[in-house]
């Protein structure tokens, strides 16, 4: 018989890029970008979000994450549980950076951790693949690092790459969302077998290269056939990032995710750090987009349960909590 054995409890969820150009719903990889979650037993359900555009998000039991703890007690044989959850985010919302895996990955690990580990790790992914409608961005959130795999609808067998020590990541992400419902709506039901032979070549090379640590390969293999080019349309500026990112310093460039947000790969000795950010920043700029930069490093961790005791957590405010050293 399942049961509450911890009260409260606070993960800490890696933000993640998924497809990394030809891996469609098959690749992705955790990012040093994160989201806190601290959830509690309560007498009465509250909802607190902290962190740019959280205010959006319903603070009632219509909350993403209320209602996927929800599903973790029901699936364990229990009734509804009361909670209140806080959580910050620095992951920005619907930009192609997996804020909707983070907010489900994080919300299993917490409630799962609250019942002792009723389910496991792959149970986990399982319940996790089916929420988001495929495995990559979660994948990535819950394990960390590169993940490589594939959901039939019934499995999701993974495998866990480690990421090459040099590769280092700049996101261009723009001032407007772009739902992952909208971006998948712009792609075509079928392709042609040229178009699907390529994407499986360059998917295989890239899963080769990142896993043998071949950085120079990944120019050839970041290419995409099934959904970069559909999206393009939606995102000012992608095709020339694209097409110019290798000129400009990078090992290879992708949308991150279903976008809007452009990741660009580089070996983090790289001379040319300087020049292909700017490169980014000026191409958004000349299609009138605003944009914001960041350099993010491959997470190799996942999500991770930082405290577990009611004791040690109600020493400290979360918001407190979460920003002390370490965390
Ligand atoms: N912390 C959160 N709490 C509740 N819902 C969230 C949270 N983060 C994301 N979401 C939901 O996920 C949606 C964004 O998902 P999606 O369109 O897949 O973009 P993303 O690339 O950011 O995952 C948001 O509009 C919101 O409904
Ligand atoms: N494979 C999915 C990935 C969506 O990622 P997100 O971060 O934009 O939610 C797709 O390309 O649709």
């Amino acid at each position: 018989m399942n049961k509450i054995v911890k009260e409260t409890v606070v993960v800490k969820i890696p933000a993640s890029t998924a497809n990394l150009g030809p891996g469609f719903d098959a690749l992705g990889m955790a990012l040093s970008l994160y989201a806190w979650l601290e959830l509690s037993i309560a007498e009465t359900t509250e909802v607190n979000l902290y962190g740019d555009g959280m205010e959006e998000l319903p603070t009632d039991t219509r909350n993403l994450v209320y209602k996927v703890a929800q599903s973790v007690f029901q699936k364990a044989g229990m009734t509804e549980q009361p909670l209140k959850i806080s959580m910050y985010s620095e992951v920005p919302l619907t930009r192609g950076l997996g804020s909707s895996a983070s907010a489900i990955v994080g919300a299993l690990v917490a409630a799962n951790e609250m019942l002792g580990k009723a389910f496991s790790d792959q149970e986990l992914f399982y319940m996790a693949t089916e929420l988001e409608g495929h495995p990559d961005n979660v994948g990535a959130s819950l394990f960390g690092g590169i993940i490589v795999s594939s959901w039939d609808g019934e499995s999701a067998p993974y495998v866990k790459i480690t990421p090459p020590n040099a590769l280092e990541t700049c996101v261009i992400i723009p001032d407007f969302q772009l739902s992952t419902e909208k971006a998948r709506h712009a792609l075509p039901e079928q392709y042609s077998k040229s178009d699907v032979v390529f994407n499986i070549g360059k998917s295989s090379l890239l899963v080769a290269a990142l896993a043998s640590g071949q950085l120079q390969l990944i120019k050839q293999a970041m290419q995409d056939r099934i959904h970069q080019p559909y999206r393009a349309a939606l995102i000012p500026g992608m095709s020339h990032i694209l097409e110019q990112a290798v000129e400009q310093g990078a090992l290879g460039a992708a949308l991150s995710g279903a976008g809007p947000t452009l990741i660009a790969f580089i070996d983090s000795h790289s001379e040319h750090k300087e020049q292909l950010e700017n490169f980014m920043v000026s191409t958004m700029k000349r299609e009138g987009i605003t944009a914001k930069t960041m350099w993010l490093s491959p997470d190799h961790f996942g999500t991770r349960v930082i405290f577990e005791s009611k004791e040690l957590i109600h020493e400290l405010p979360f918001m407190e909590l979460i920003k002390g050293d370490g965390y």
